[in-house]
């Protein structure tokens, strides 16, 4: 797939942030799309504008991809209206933001099923039909978290290390199958990640989504198995990280995220956590 036209593709997390821009881009560039989150009025005005922008076909499917179910009962919603998705964009993800036990086990635990159990759920459901098929494409939209492990954002930092290890691997067994399976690692981008919490990403440093989406689409057309679609010097970072020691990485990342004032962080419903 070296181009978008005419492609049905499904974009998870598309109601606002980066799956907003990912739905958008690939309208723009001539796809079909199936737009999917819990926020079904959010889904629909980005479905609405994307078809008057761009006079693209678009469905809307509200689905808890983080519920047990919530997979299965989106793919069975795919079958019976008969729509064979050709891009599947695991872009829905998020993360709880402070020391780990300042966070409800929940908020953990349901970071994992997002980010992890239904990415491969869906990887598994519809990268099997792609592969019978011999024709598609997945894009699974990990981190530059993925590369070193992260004190204050432990388990999203985790949860994205699994999502780059279980892209390159799937992208080596389906090479030859017509199906081709692509990470990207952004930096921090302007969406609402960290809405509901007292954390904040600080506009100098970040990207915008529009352009982390278009330079995702540019390398999955190119055949990348990584994409680093953020500002240049974040790639360096990758490799820093690849290089030196892991324990001096983890308190490198540690000493940055106190910088950031994550270690005090926490979500706006939820107590501080005790200085320390
Ligand atoms: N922003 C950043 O700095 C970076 C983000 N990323 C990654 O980019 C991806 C998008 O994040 P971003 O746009 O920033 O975050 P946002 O919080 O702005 O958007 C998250 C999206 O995921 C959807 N979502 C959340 N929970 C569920 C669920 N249980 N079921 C279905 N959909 C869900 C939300 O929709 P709704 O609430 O309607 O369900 C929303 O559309 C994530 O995987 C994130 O880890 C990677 C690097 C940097
Ligand atoms: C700002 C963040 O932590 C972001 N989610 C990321 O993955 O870098």
């Amino acid at each position: 797939m070296t181009r978008y036209t005419g492609i049905t593709a499904l974009v998870t997390g598309a109601s606002k942030g980066l799956g907003t821009a990912y739905a958008r881009e690939l309208a723009r560039r001539g796809a079909r799309l199936v737009l999917v989150a819990r926020s079904g009025d959010a889904l629909r005005r980005v479905a609405d504008s994307v078809r008057e922008e761009y006079g693209a076909e678009v469905t809307t499917e509200v689905a808890d991809l983080a519920a047990s179910d919530g997979v299965s009962r989106l793919v069975a919603a795919l079958d019976r209206r008969n729509i064979a998705v050709d891009l599947l964009v695991n872009n829905a993800g998020a993360g709880a933001v402070g020391p780990f036990l300042g966070s409800p086990q929940d908020r953990h635990i349901d970071s994992v099923e997002l980010n992890i159990v239904a990415l491969t759920r869906l990887s598994h459901a519809l990268g099997g039909k792609m592969v019978a098929r011999g024709s598609g494409g997945i894009i699974n939209v990990a981190s530059t978290a993925a590369f070193q492990a992260m004190p204050y954002q432990a388990t999203y930092a985790a949860t994205k290390a699994y999502v780059l290890s279980f892209t390159e691997a799937l992208a080596e067994e389906f090479r030859g199958s017509g199906v081709r399976v692509m990470a990207a690692h952004p930096g921090a981008t302007a969406t609402s990640f960290f809405e509901g919490t007292t954390a904040a990403l600080k506009p100098a440093f970040t990207d915008r989504p529009e352009t982390v989406a278009a330079r995702t689409l540019d390398a999955f057309a190119r055949g990348a198995v990584n994409a680093y679609p953020g500002r240049t010097g974040l790639r360096a970072i990758t490799w820093a990280t690849r290089i030196l020691p892991r324990t001096t990485t983890t308190r490198v990342s540690g000493r940055l995220n106190r910088a950031l004032g994550l270690d005090q962080a926490h979500d706006i419903s939820t107590p501080a956590p005790e200085p320390s």
